[in-house]
């Protein structure tokens, strides 16, 4: 059995990040900006009013009197030219006339036909935006990241009507075994309802994954054979089941049959021990363990790191902080424990049931505390690392 570090290694050798596509502004929240974004011109382009109110020429006191000359409105510029003694009516978002350096609030301002008087008390602020004061012309929005909605305003104020952005990895979720029918299915009397491919689908979408819901595979040759054929042209095939040492466990002797490239069998974790990926017909594949908590946790801990590999954004295990216990832990194993714990006031629990086939756990979970192989045992307020679930 590898190390949960030595397999995430293994699992990102068997990735790269994918190729790029143009992908329409509208379309392209969450996903991983490949290419700069440069900005052609500054925003704004103009020295711009912040206020509605009037630009005039400073220093300012109140009781002075302007002549008001003309009208700056946005998109409208006045053309004007503003000296001693002239206002040009203005509003928010317009361009500052020639010669005007402030720009008087009219809740400040008195007016009178075409002469404007100044109040008692005048704000100490300009009121204007110089020219390039949120980014510059040459600016650049850097790839390598995730276009949030934020992102995506900068991008469109920049004027990128399309971004280049990395292809999204195709994955194709494969659930085993012959006790499995879909929700919505009446189950058998020994049959239960597969769930661990909705939480898998969710969990990779989330991360910028396109999923693929292959149907349920039985536990027979030429069943696993027919979906592996179901998968092609996926960058990742997920199998989840049939991974362990029974007599019905098949998915490594069938992907094997069709030339399975090894990279590992059997992790040192708990959950997930009999995990198993390599390449399969030009494809990463990765065979993650049937009882759902333990496909579950191994899609935390080695699938979204892949798939944030696969769309550029590096090598990075699952993101962990460190927190203190709320109640002591016992002695772990020779495996690392993946333990489910909730996070309350600032501490963390682990639940008194660990099994992984237990669903309403995990539910109620908000994090896995992450135990190191032949950890000793841990009194409360001793600092351990999770994973925020
Ligand atoms: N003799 C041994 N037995 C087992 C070992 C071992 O080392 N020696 N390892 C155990 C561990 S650890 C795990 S984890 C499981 C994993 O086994 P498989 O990957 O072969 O999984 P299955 O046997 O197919 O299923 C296990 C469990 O999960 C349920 N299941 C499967 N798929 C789904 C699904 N899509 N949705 C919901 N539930 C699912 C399945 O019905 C079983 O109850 O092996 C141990 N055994
Ligand atoms: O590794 Mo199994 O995943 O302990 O339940």
């Amino acid at each position: 059995m590898i190390s949960v570090e030595e397999a995430l290694a293994r699992i990102f050798a068997l990735v790269d990040p994918l190729p790029t596509e143009q992908v329409p502004l509208r379309s392209a929240a969450g996903r991983v900006l490949a290419a700069p974004v440069t900005a052609p011109r500054a925003q704004p382009p103009f020295a711009a009013s912040a206020m509605d109110g009037y630009a005039v020429q400073g220093p300012v006191a109140p009781g002075q009197q302007f002549t008001v000359i003309g009208e700056s409105a946005a998109g409208r510029a006045s053309g004007l030219t503003v000296g001693p003694g002239q206002a040009v009516r203005i509003f928010t978002g317009a361009p500052l006339p020639q010669g005007a350096d402030r720009v008087v609030i009219q809740e400040e301002v008195e007016r009178s036909e075409s002469t404007i008087t100044l109040r008692d008390r005048l704000d100490e602020g300009t009121n204007i935006r110089p020219a390039g004061g949120d980014f510059k012309a040459g600016d650049r929005l850097e790839p390598g990241r995730v276009l949030t909605p934020n992102a995506l305003a900068l991008a469109a104020a920049m004027g990128a009507a399309t971004l280049t952005c990395t292809r999204k990895p195709v994955v194709a979720l494969m659930a085993t075994g012959d006790e499995l029918v879909m929700p919505g299915e009446t189950p058998g009397p020994d049959q239960i309802i597969a769930s661990n491919s909705f939480a898998l689908a969710a969990l990779f979408e989330a991360e910028g994954a396109e999923c693929r819901l292959l149907p349920i595979a039985r536990d027979t040759r030429e069943s696993l054979t027919a979906a592996f054929e179901l998968a092609r042209g996926a960058d990742l095939v997920i199998t989840t089941g049939g991974a362990s040492v029974g007599d019905h466990d098949l998915v490594g002797e069938v992907a094997a049959d069709l030339g399975m490239d090894r990279a590992f069998y059997k992790v040192a974790m708990r959950p997930g021990k009999p995990l198993m990926a390599g390449k399969v017909r030009g494809m990463a594949m990765v065979g993650l363990p049937g009882n759902p908590v333990s496909s579950i946790v191994c899609g935390h801990v080695f699938i979204r790191p892949m798939i944030r590999r696969m769309l550029g954004l590096g090598e990075a295990p699952a993101p962990r902080r460190s927190l203190p216990l709320a109640a002591p832990l016992p002695p772990n194993g020779p495996r690392a424990h993946y333990m489910r714990g909730a996070i309350a006031e600032g501490a963390v629990t682990a639940f008194e049931r660990q099994d992984s086939s237990l669903l309403s756990v995990l539910d109620a979970a908000n994090a896995l505390i992450i135990r190191p192989v032949n950890d000793g045992p841990r009194a409360a307020g001793e600092m351990v690392d999770v994973i925020d679930l």
